[in-house]
């Protein structure tokens, strides 16, 4: 079934349910008249409206959700005040008429099948060939970007005239566009806006070089959504970095939302579109698993409606709280109220955002993902290196820490390398702090490109590195990262007109079931096999015990 299919047979699920939701409200509203005031039938009756409206609309029918919003704040006025008694008994027998009146306000918005594609966020990023393509006039550095962009094993093709970029476009996008924004003697006879008029239908990611500071064109690339703005003469590793830091983006894993509502079918209907764009989700019915549920899915965000039979949302969003570990987790309440003192107060309990039901496709689309990405950025901020990227020193001892404990449960092989580059003092020296900046950057680049995606990097101090391979023995660590270390020997580093090259050297310690050593004793074990390796004239990678 097609996206647009699920989301209509849910409709019409909720369209063949609604006759009894009616009538539920219909026998409800009678209680309004009765004699005898029924406090719970009341409340009940006041629950199904405020329901009705936050769901009535995600199906396609807002006079309806209109309507029992209306009713249901007026329903609230009647039994919050001290009224006259008169006023009262005339009160509840109209709201008791337009309660009965409510089905012919359930009318559809729209004819089913119409629904509009969310295409938009559907195809994004999909279908792109996985390569980086550079358009650059000047042949000596567009070869030069094109062997360091190959050299760190990405697919690259380098195109020097805006005509070949555009004949190639016709007919695939690559994932990464980088190109020169004033080609040289083309600069002036093509018009900027033929770029935008390829840009704009561009699927590729754009990342832009310019031989000069301008405003306007960092304005206009800032307008065709641009992921970087380099200027002549290039930083080549801070590029290289970019590229890499957006393709991690382009392929991050999807966005897992935590959905928390009674209302099953509207639950299932948010999970629908939500995958829709992209996203994964689970739907958790019992509030009370939610600590449980969270430590199995790890959500990057929980969708929480805020009336639910039980447990009220802000004293569930209040609990997570309590865990030290989920205090940043961005939980967004959904909820048809729209009363901005209870909305203020359920944020002060707990919530990042409050977006009021029936929530518009695109809305809720757009504000979890957007919530994502800053909460992720923010992940990254805390645990992450600014210069390369990497786990800082404590997270990748932690890692490495969790992972001695997994592998000691489980009878797992696992190793770890400490890698320490050459005379890096040297460096720094004769070719300055920024330079050295780059080499340390590129170490990180060229880890990320040969090891594999599970494996863990951390800089665990200014020129040291740490790296955790996790079910793996010292042999087939020592290929990859033998590999790595002559890989990062031939890489050529520039500084003025001086072209240099360095080199790191290794120390590997293994962990095999039933050996007695811990996590600790792993790290330093492998720094004394690092030593052995600077003592033994450097660039080389030692195993310890071997
Ligand atoms: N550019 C730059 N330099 C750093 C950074 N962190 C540490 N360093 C420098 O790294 C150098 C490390 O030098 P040493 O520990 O003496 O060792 P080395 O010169 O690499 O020599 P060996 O390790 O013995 O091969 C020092 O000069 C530090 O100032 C950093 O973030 N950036």
């Amino acid at each position: 079934m097609s996206f647009n299919e699920q989301l209509l047979a849910l409709q019409r699920q909720y369209s063949a349910k609604l006759p009894d939701i009616l009538s539920d409200i219909r026998g409800l509203a009678d209680a309004l008249v009765a004699d005898k005031h029924d406090t719970q039938k009341l409340e009940s009756l006041a629950e199904q409206l405020h329901k009705l409206a936050g769901s009535a609309g995600t199906f396609g029918l807002s006079a309806l959700s209109t309507q029992a919003a209306l009713l249901d704040r007026r329903l609230e006025t009647l039994l919050a005040a001290d009224a006259d008694p008169d006023w009262y008994r005339n009160e509840s027998r109209l709201l008791q008429t337009e309660l009965y009146n409510l089905q012919h306000f359930a009318a559809p918005d729209q004819l089913p099948g119409a629904r509009p594609a969310l295409s938009g966020e559907l195809a994004k990023g999909e279908g792109l060939a996985a390569e980086v393509w550079l358009l650059e006039d000047d042949e000596f550095l567009g070869s030069s970007l094109l062997a360091h962009l190959e050299a760190f094993n990405f697919t690259a093709r380098l195109f020097t005239s805006y005509a070949q970029l555009t004949e190639a476009y016709a007919l695939e996008q690559p994932e990464v566009l980088v190109m020169d924004v004033l080609l040289g003697a083309e600069g002036r006879s093509v018009d900027r806006l033929q770029y935008s008029g390829l840009l704009k239908k561009a699927q590729s990611r754009l990342i832009f070089i310019s031989a000069r500071d301008d405003f306007n064109a960092r304005l206009q690339a800032a307008s065709l959504g641009a992921e970087g703005f380099f200027i002549k003469p290039l930083d080549v590793p801070k590029l290289v970095t970019r590229v890499e830091q957006v393709l991690t983006r382009l392929h991050a894993p999807a966005e897992r939302v935590l959905i928390v509502d009674d209302d099953e079918l509207l639950a299932r209907y948010y999970q629908e579109l939500l995958r829709g764009a992209g996203m994964e989700s689970d739907i958790l019915h019992e509030p009370e698993r939610i600590i449980e549920v969270l430590e199995q899915k790890y959500p990057d965000i929980v969708l929480m409606d805020l009336q639910m039979p039980d447990i009220s949302g802000q004293n569930l969003a209040a609990v997570v709280r309590q865990y030290e570990q989920w205090m940043g987790l961005p939980i967004v309440y959904l909820s048809a109220e729209n009363d901005p003192r209870q909305q203020l107060k359920a944020l002060n309990q707990g919530g990042d955002d409050f977006l009021t039901k029936p929530v518009d496709d695109a809305h809720l689309i757009t504000a979890v993902k957007s919530r994502v990405v800053r909460s992720r950025q923010l992940l990254e901020l805390m645990t992450k290196d600014s210069l390369t990227g990497l786990l800082k020193h404590a997270t990748i001892k932690d890692s490495i820490n969790r992972e001695w404990a997994v592998a000691k449960r489980k009878g797992d092989t696992f190793c770890v390398a400490m890698l320490d580059i050459d005379h890096f003092k040297e460096v720094n020296d004769r070719f300055g702090h920024a330079t050295g900046d780059e080499v340390i950057a590129s170490v990180a680049t060229l880890l990320r490109q040969r090891l594999r995606a599970t494996d863990i990097l951390g800089r665990y101090g200014g020129e040291e590195f740490a790296v955790l391979m996790a079910n793996c023995d010292a042999m087939a660590a020592k290929v990859v990262l033998e590999d790595f270390r002559q890989r990062f020997q031939d890489l050529q580093f520039t500084s003025e007109d001086t072209s240099f090259s360095v080199t790191i050297s290794i120390g590997l310690a293994e962990y095999r079931p039933g050996m007695d050593v811990d996590a600790e004793t792993l790290l330093v074990n492998a720094d004394k096999a690092l030593y052995e390796a600077k003592k033994a004239g450097r660039n080389r990678l030692m195993v310890y015990g071997a």
